[in-house]
């Protein structure tokens, strides 16, 4: 940065960019610049002077070209809709499903490098990073525990170090997820019918949910189209046989707590995060649907139990800004720690 009018002037004209690419959606925000670093002088709510929503930006799921395009085309009209244009921006966090590795990183970096000048500060992270600070308002601190279709637990200690458990897909055990517990009711259906397991609500419900009349045309259903997402959207049904007493279902979502909390310990010992004692204070950040809250079966309050009862400390908190809004946060909180220190951390 040059001089002190210079800096006044990026402060209010400058913008700061956020992006959420998943494998359903891409969502990117616009922020101003705030011109102070910490995050409690944040206004409530947090303005946004421009959103933009497309389809999915996972390469592995669209390729790279499609996945390319879609983050060129949110971060334009984001832009647009704020009434800024690309010179405005100062920073960008991009939240990418799919980075696991620095190869994905340096790969969605040399596309979105093509489009700023070089002073614009990249950031690329995994899409779990911007959960987490969706609900740290842009600190990487804590540990953020993801249920939706899939499902995954990522941290961060306060120095930077990282760690994660689960997220690696249906075949490999995310039995936290709502695939996870899906196929589990499909299983139990199949057992039941055959007589190799206890007959079940979940038939009938599924059963009705589904429009089908026999558990044997669940076969073709789930071969005409085996999308995760498609099987994932029974997890309600789960949820209330559980709560009418069924006892198949009730042991499909207790095993599916122990998974996701399992999943959480995972990270905060192998960080840290709660100190020597156990005791210490961080945050879990909690976000996806299938850890929403419902009448009598709440799988996020089962899951927040187990974690307070292992760590006392832990602070659990339900974001009440989207992810694209936490990636903006972290770009802004990350540029301003940056300025502070005279180090530059950006990718
Ligand atoms: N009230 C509810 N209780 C429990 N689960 C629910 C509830 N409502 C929706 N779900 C489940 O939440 C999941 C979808 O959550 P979400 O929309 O966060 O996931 P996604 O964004 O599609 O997936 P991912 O986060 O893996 O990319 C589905 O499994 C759905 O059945």
């Amino acid at each position: 940065m040059g001089s002190e009018s210079e800096e006044r002037c990026s402060a209010e004209e400058g913008v700061i960019l956020g992006v959420d690419g998943g494998t359903t959606s891409t969502v990117c925000v616009c922020l101003p610049l705030f011109p102070f670093s910490d995050h409690r002088q944040l206004p409530d709510p947090v303005p946004i002077l421009g959103r933009a929503a497309a389809g999915c930006s996972n390469h592995n799921s669209v390729g790279e070209n499609a996945a390319r395009e879609t983050l060129e085309q949110v971060i334009k009209e984001a832009l647009s809709k704020a009434g800024k244009n690309l010179s405005a921006v100062l920073a960008i966090c991009l939240g990418v499903s799919g980075v696991n590795h620095p190869s994905d990183q340096d790969r969605v970096l040399n596309w979105i490098r093509t489009i700023f000048p070089g002073n614009v500060q990249i950031y690329v992270q995994n899409d779990a990073v911007a959960a987490l600070a969706s609900g740290t308002m842009g600190k990487l601190h804590g540990c953020v525990l993801i249920a939706g279709t899939g499902c995954i637990a990522y941290g961060f200690t306060e120095d930077g170090k990282e760690a994660r458990a689960a997220g690696a897909g249906p075949v490999l055990g995310d039995w936290g997820s709502g695939y996870g517990i899906a196929s589990r009711a499909l299983t139990a259906v199949m057992k039941a019918h055959d007589g190799r397991g206890p007959g079940t609500m979940l038939t009938n419900c599924i059963l009705q949910s589904l429009g089908l009349s026999s558990s044997d045309e669940i076969i073709g259903w789930t071969y005409a189209d085996s999308s995760w997402a498609r099987i994932a959207a029974l997890v309600p049904v789960v949820v209330s046989c559980a709560e009418a007493g069924d006892k198949i279902a009730d042991e499909i979502l207790n095993n599916a707590v122990q998974e996701l909390s399992l999943s959480v310990k995972a990270v905060v010992q192998r960080l840290h995060l709660a100190g020597e004692d156990g005791n210490g204070s961080f945050p879990v950040v909690m976000v996806g649907g299938v850890l929403e809250a419902n009448k009598r079966w709440d799988i996020g309050n089962e899951v927040t139990n187990l974690i307070l009862k292992a760590y006392p400390g832990a602070c659990p908190i339900r974001p009440k800004v989207e992810p694209a809004v936490g990636a903006a946060l972290f770009a802004w909180s990350t540029i301003m720690r940056e300025k502070e220190t005279g180090r530059n951390d950006h990718r």
